[in-house]
């Protein structure tokens, strides 16, 4: 049976929506905003582009050490990059493709470790000369997808350090060189800068400091 009320119905004065919620009271404490990030802040990628595949190869040992490099598998990065990075990752959908990550944020002591095995400063950096730049949170390596997550063909395969990876694409299938030019177009009009020996390797153009403090296991 339907409810009745033996109250009145409510006043609907003009201008006032019935839906609107009442005003709060002067000494009611105002309800605060959600706050976008500080550019600097560290933030887990796949909160705010969640059609990102993130597949973090050296939280495996499925990279070219053969070792688990480190503990966690979340992919961290200054707001402020990964706004640029959603932006990339919109304009690739508008061709089919999306964007995944094989390494964001990568802790100093990773490496050291990365370094030990290829101590070749054209694939990787020297950390006994300066850091990394994945290790200011505003560097990837990245690839292409279609829409189902499958990976799109690219010059060669992830870490390959041979001429074959750099941005010279003659050297490889038309597909592929198709596919490597549209990231590269994609990223840098993004605000990416493009290593010139590895096709997956995107800096920000806007540059952080090194976090060596910053613990992706903790998010803090
Ligand atoms: C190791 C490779 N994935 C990479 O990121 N290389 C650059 C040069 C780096 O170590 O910063
Ligand atoms: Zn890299």
């Amino acid at each position: 049976a339907p409810m009745v009320s033996s109250s009145p119905s409510p006043a609907i004065t003009a201008g006032a929506s019935p839906t609107q919620a009442p005003s709060p009271s002067p000494t009611s404490a105002p309800t605060p905003e959600p706050t976008e990030p500080w550019d600097e802040a560290f933030v887990r990628v796949t909160d705010y582009i969640p059609n990102i595949t993130v597949e973090l190869r050296y939280a495996t040992d499925n990279n070219f050490t053969g070792k688990v490099i480190y503990d966690f598998t979340d992919a961290w990065l200054r707001y402020g990059t990964v706004k640029k990075l959603m932006e990339a990752e919109n304009e690739l959908e508008k061709h089919g493709f999306r964007l995944k990550l094989w390494d964001a944020f990568r802790p100093v002591s990773a490496q050291f470790t990365l370094w030990e095995t290829v101590p070749d400063s054209r694939y990787v950096a020297n950390p006994n000369k300066g850091y990394s730049n994945h290790s200011r949170g505003d560097t990837v390596d990245v690839t292409l997808t279609d829409e189902e997550g499958n990976e799109a063909e690219m010059p060669t395969g992830f870490d390959d350090f041979t001429a074959k990876a750099d941005r010279d694409y003659s050297d490889v299938t038309e597909t592929a060189a198709e596919n490597a030019k549209l990231l590269e177009e994609t990223m840098t009009d993004c605000g990416f800068k493009p290593s010139t020996t590895e096709w997956w390797h995107y800096s920000d153009t806007d540059d952080y400091a090194v976090a060596e403090d910053f613990d992706p296991g903790t998010g803090a």
